[in-house]
């Protein structure tokens, strides 16, 4: 396992370029099993999610290979094989989407229970009321999702859940319903531009699908899909943490290839914070370009609450509870499509964030500065949210678990060196934590001496007599 050692402090400083969208590659790829011929993407980032979603489609009997231009080339070889297995499909979220075109081409699915991050519950129960109304048959036995059809049929299907649409069911339901006798209607579809991007994919390859980007869509079926060659859209979450990393170090970054149609509530809200974005292109925000992130004055505490596209998406919560944790004043961060997703909170905290919870939101008492520390990541996101966290601080800070991260970002850690940062990838090994956070039991704590300096330092408002007591009785605990 690898961790990472970030040294705070660097302004970061520069240009880098986004990749292509995981939340897009991954149900790309499994549309792709609907169509026929062979399908190519360009631009799919070189994630771990992305192989394991190959090894998924490999297993369904598909022949997935990344070809010299770095294009991923999608053909199905074997049409008889059904069975996503448990022990992949559990690694992430998005392998779930293979369950829509499954049914729809080949008339059964035996799909496990997908996993994916833990940030709350993540049912997915609106994916199959949507297949049920298609027609499919279908039930949950032993992990697995069992389903059967015979012809999928048009249905007028509404798929609002408690917290608003879900992004990979209605990618599920609409290449499940292009391939249906008949006309669906989906009402409450999700928004995001990744189903946009599934749709205007299934559009090329023939489908009929009207209203994308809108929670409304009308989609009349067809009997086969072409496979086609599509172009996978810039990924807005890399471009939103990239630019939070620029706010957090005061620094000034360009980002090339990005779409700034897809992250304008995550602009507005850092401009609210008094980072200044300059797009390449103001008056064509729909087109990819380049987007500079500066910080010339303070910065200051907002409130933000992550909603359903085309708010501030709940995969960016994370990065900004980093960034409003290190601004003095109160911010009051709420997640309304993941009420729960808030492991960061206790890692930000160790880092000298202070953060109180009531039920969706998170209270922030921003401070001045945070300081580095070990901690460890739960998540993508999360993980995303501690390694920004540790450019801003004091001194070093050791992220575990990264692995995480690797599942959803293409080579961050190169990303922020190129742009000045101190971050080093090692072995999750006691020989290489940094001394200042190395302990004589090879734990990841400061050391006594450390802790009895923090007590008796300068850093405390005391009168002469409490800074004597507390120096002897640092010298009674040596
Ligand atoms: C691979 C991928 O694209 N992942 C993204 C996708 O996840 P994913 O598609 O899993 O998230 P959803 O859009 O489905 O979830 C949104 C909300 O709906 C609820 N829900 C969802 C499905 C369902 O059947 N029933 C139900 O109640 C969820 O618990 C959640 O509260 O969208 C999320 C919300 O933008 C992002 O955080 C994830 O990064
Ligand atoms: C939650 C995420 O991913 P997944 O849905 O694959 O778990 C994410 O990308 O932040």
């Amino acid at each position: 396992m690898d961790m990472f050692i970030v040294r705070g402090g660097e302004r970061l400083s520069g240009c880098v370029s986004v990749s292509g969208a995981k939340n897009s590659a991954l149900p790309l790829m499994a549309a792709a099993l609907a169509c026929e011929g062979e399908t190519i993407l360009h631009s799919i980032p070189n994630l771990v999610d992305v192989s394991t979603q190959a090894q998924v489609l490999s297993s369904l009997g598909m022949q997935v290979d990344r070809d010299d231009s770095g294009a991923l080339r999608l053909k199905t070889i074997d049409e008889t094989a059904c069975i996503a297995d448990y022990e992949l499909v559990r690694r992430m979220r998005a392998s779930v989407c293979v369950l829509g075109p499954l049914l729809a081409k080949r008339g059964m699915a035996c799909v496990s229970l997908p996993g994916g991050c833990n940030i709350g519950d993540r049912p997915i129960d609106l994916h199959l009321k949507g297949l049920s109304a298609l027609g499919a048959q279908i039930r949950v036995e032993r992990g697995y999702v069992i389903a059967r059809a015979e012809r999928l049929r048009g249905a007028n299907i509404f798929l609002g859940g408690a917290f608003g649409s879900t992004a990979t069911g209605t990618c599920n339901v609409m290449t499940a319903a292009a391939l249906a006798e008949g006309v669906t209607t989906i009402e409450s579809a999700a928004c995001e531009p990744e189903v946009v991007d599934v749709g205007n994919f299934l559009n090329a390859a023939g489908a009929k699908i009207e209203g994308l980007g809108t929670p409304f869509l009308r989609i009349e079926g067809v009997e086969a899909l072409q496979a086609v060659e599509h172009e996978v859209i810039p990924d807005r979450i890399e471009v939103a943490t990239l630019m939070i990393a620029a706010a957090m170090t005061r620094g000034e970054v360009r980002l090339d290839g990005v779409r700034p149609d897809h992250v304008t509530a995550v602009i507005e809200k850092l401009r609210d914070v008094g980072v200044t974005v300059v797009l390449e292109s103001p008056d064509q925000p729909g087109r990819v370009q380049s987007v500079l992130t500066k910080v010339a004055g303070k910065l200051k505490s907002v409130d933000c609450i992550a909603l359903p596209y085309p708010g501030i998406p709940t995969d960016v919560q994370a990065q900004l509870m980093s960034l409003l944790s290190g601004i003095s004043g109160i911010s009051i961060v709420t997640d309304k499509v993941f009420p729960d997703r808030f492991m960061h909170a206790s890692e930000l905290a160790r880092m000298g964030a202070k953060i109180r919870r009531e039920s969706a939101s998170a209270i922030l008492n921003g401070v001045s500065r945070l300081s580095g520390a070990c901690v460890m990541a739960s998540d993508l996101r999360a993980s995303a949210a501690l390694v920004l966290a540790g450019l801003a601080a004091e001194g070093e800070t050791v992220i575990r678990r990264i692995y995480h991260l690797d599942r959803g970002y293409e080579r961050l850690e190169e990303k922020l060196i190129a742009l000045g940062a101190n971050v080093q990838r090692v072995r999750d090994e006691p020989k290489n934590m940094p001394e200042s956070l190395k302990l004589t039991d090879n734990e990841s704590r400061p050391s006594h001496s450390e802790l009895l300096d923090a007590l008796t330092g300068p850093h405390w408002n005391q009168n002469q007599s409490d800074q004597r007591a507390h120096q002897s009785k640092k010298s009674n605990m040596r």
